[in-house]
């Protein structure tokens, strides 16, 4: 447990019983939080309990239905995000909201680039932004282009950006999500240097244990309305998830059948640039198979290949011995095989069409169905929204306006609804709550129960612990370690995947 360094105890934001709604259904209700200067503040929930429609009346993105926000004790109605930011409230959102192609120091001084006449003072620029990263202690190059950065340095150039702009208030939303144990660990320590500045930080996260080391202060939210509010000391993991379900969620490693000798996902010699080299993996049909690395870059890069989306340069993917076509998406998806990506809302879903819509997305392909009647598709997707409990305020939304982890077990039905013989899954609880990770998991238990091969590539070495019955070690794109995940503990499989000798 850390402890805060709250030297004022006057809020720099107090939120006083505030309520929102979306077509007549509560989002939030009578809700009411102080945030303190120097104090990490974690907000939980489970998926849709209304966190971030909390975030985004504080950033100015909506505006309460009624209630009051108070920003260094001046009220501000009708707040927008001009304003927020003006009064020194910063966001930074859960999608990464730099230009790519720009440099890291652009970046941090877009819209603020220092002029003579009508020229850009570039070396300002570079000196500027450098030293607004070497403030806050972190040490990247201001010249590299962002897109060259890993996901928890692109979070870090946010929050340098935030923090030059004179945020007050940091609300960083799942700013650790889909990280391994080093980049979040990264993003912690640079929470807790803000924190120690006198910056007030508004942490989300669906981690207990990551907001219990790191948060002073925690707001339950259950349903839109909060359920528990105080000092992290005065709480603990199971208290949490009683505040944020209602009741106790257990999770379990259960007893699988014996696993057939059958091999459902052959890997063989696959070779792609940097990323992968050589690499051999075998799944056999029934088995829970994970894929551990350091930046995740294999993992994602497995995707791409093994779905066809992109050729490899050398190899061979099989599917319960049927060789697949390099390159081919049809032929991977005839194969039996589906990879469910890590990044919905670019490859996933599709953010207009409606839940019904994004669920059957993949069994329409499959079947070459491409006219439907609507009473049709909402009978035919009814038991994927049961089974995956998909929970909406309105009956069938567009997926954009459901919550985070709502979204995801849209897209984990779409494509587990369809029969599959092996599964590629990245990172499969990608924001969802505590008791929908439960579930999840209980559904890839039951996939593996039924036969189906499952490769896994998770940033969670808990997720890995808890789902995979091997486990396969890469660096540099090869394989250099094999566990069978009865035989190490979760600390020696974080230290391998780090590099540390075991
Ligand atoms: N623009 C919108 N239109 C309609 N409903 C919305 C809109 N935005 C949010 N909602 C609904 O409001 C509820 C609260 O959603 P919110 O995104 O705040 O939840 P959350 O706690 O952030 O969840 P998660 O952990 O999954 O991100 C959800 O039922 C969501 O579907």
């Amino acid at each position: 447990m850390t402890t805060a360094v709250t030297t004022a105890m006057t809020t720099v934001i107090r939120v006083d019983r505030i309520t929102k709604s979306f077509g007549g259904a509560a989002a939030l209700t009578d809700v009411s939080v102080d945030f303190f200067p120097g104090e990490v503040h974690a907000l939980m929930g489970m998926n849709g309990a209304g966190k971030s429609t909390l975030v985004q009346i504080l950033s100015g993105a909506l505006n309460p239905d009624s209630g009051t926000l108070e920003v260094g004790g001046l009220v501000q109605n009708q707040l927008n995000p001009r304003q927020a930011r003006k009064v020194g409230i910063s966001t930074v959102p859960q999608r990464r909201e730099l230009v790519m192609s720009l440099t890291v120091a652009e970046n941090i001084m877009l819209g603020q680039l220092p002029t003579s006449g009508a020229m850009v003072r570039w070396h300002s620029v570079r000196e500027t932004a450098q030293e607004a990263l070497r403030a806050l202690g972190i040490t990247i190059d201001a010249d590299a282009i962002a897109g060259d950065l890993t996901v928890a340095e692109q979070t870090m150039v946010e929050v340098a950006r935030e923090v030059r702009r004179g945020g007050k208030v940091l609300i960083l939303d799942e700013p650790t999500a889909c990280l391994g144990p080093e980049a979040a660990q990264q993003i912690r320590d640079l929470v807790l240097r803000l924190r120690d500045s006198g910056v007030a930080i508004l942490f989300i996260s669906h981690h207990i244990s990551e907001v219990l080391h790191l948060a002073d202060r925690i707001t339950v939210l259950r349903d839109g309305r909060v359920t528990w509010a105080g000092l992290a000391t005065e709480t603990d993991e199971k208290g949490l998830v009683r505040d944020m379900v209602g009741r106790d969620v257990v999770s379990r490693r259960p007893v699988r059948p014996a696993r057939s000798n059958e091999v459902g996902l052959s890997v063989r010699g696959l070779c792609d640039g940097r990323f992968l080299d050589c690499f051999d993996i075998d799944v056999r049909r029934g088995e829970i198979v994970a894929v551990l690395g350091p930046a995740g870059d294999a993992q994602s890069r497995l995707f791409d290949l093994l779905s066809g989306r992109r050729r490899f340069d050398g190899g061979q993917v099989s599917v319960a011995g049927k060789k697949l076509k390099n390159g081919k998406i049809t032929d991977s998806l005839a194969s039996g095989l589906r990879c469910v990506t890590g990044d919905r809302r670019r490859l996933g879903l599709i953010p207009g069409l409606t839940i019904d819509e994004n669920v059957m997305l993949a069994q329409d392909r499959l079947d070459k169905r491409r006219i439907h009647r609507w009473s049709l598709l909402t009978r035919r997707a009814k038991p994927l929204r049961e089974r995956y409990r998909v929970v909406s305020l309105a009956e069938n939304p567009p997926v954009e306006q459901l919550s985070g982890g709502n979204q995801q077990k849209v897209l984990l039905a779409k494509w587990l609804g369809t029969a599959p013989s092996a599964v590629l899954l990245e990172d499969p609880t990608n924001g969802v709550d505590v008791s929908a990770m439960a579930e999840i998991h209980s559904l890839v238990d039951r996939l593996a129960g039924e036969g189906v091969a499952v490769l896994l590539a998770s940033s969670s070495a808990e997720e890995v612990m808890r789902l995979a019955d091997r486990v396969v070690v890469v660096r540099d794109g090869r394989r250099i370690a094999e566990y069978q995940v009865d035989r190490i503990t979760r600390d020696e499989l974080i230290a391998t995947t780090l590099g540390g000798a075991l």
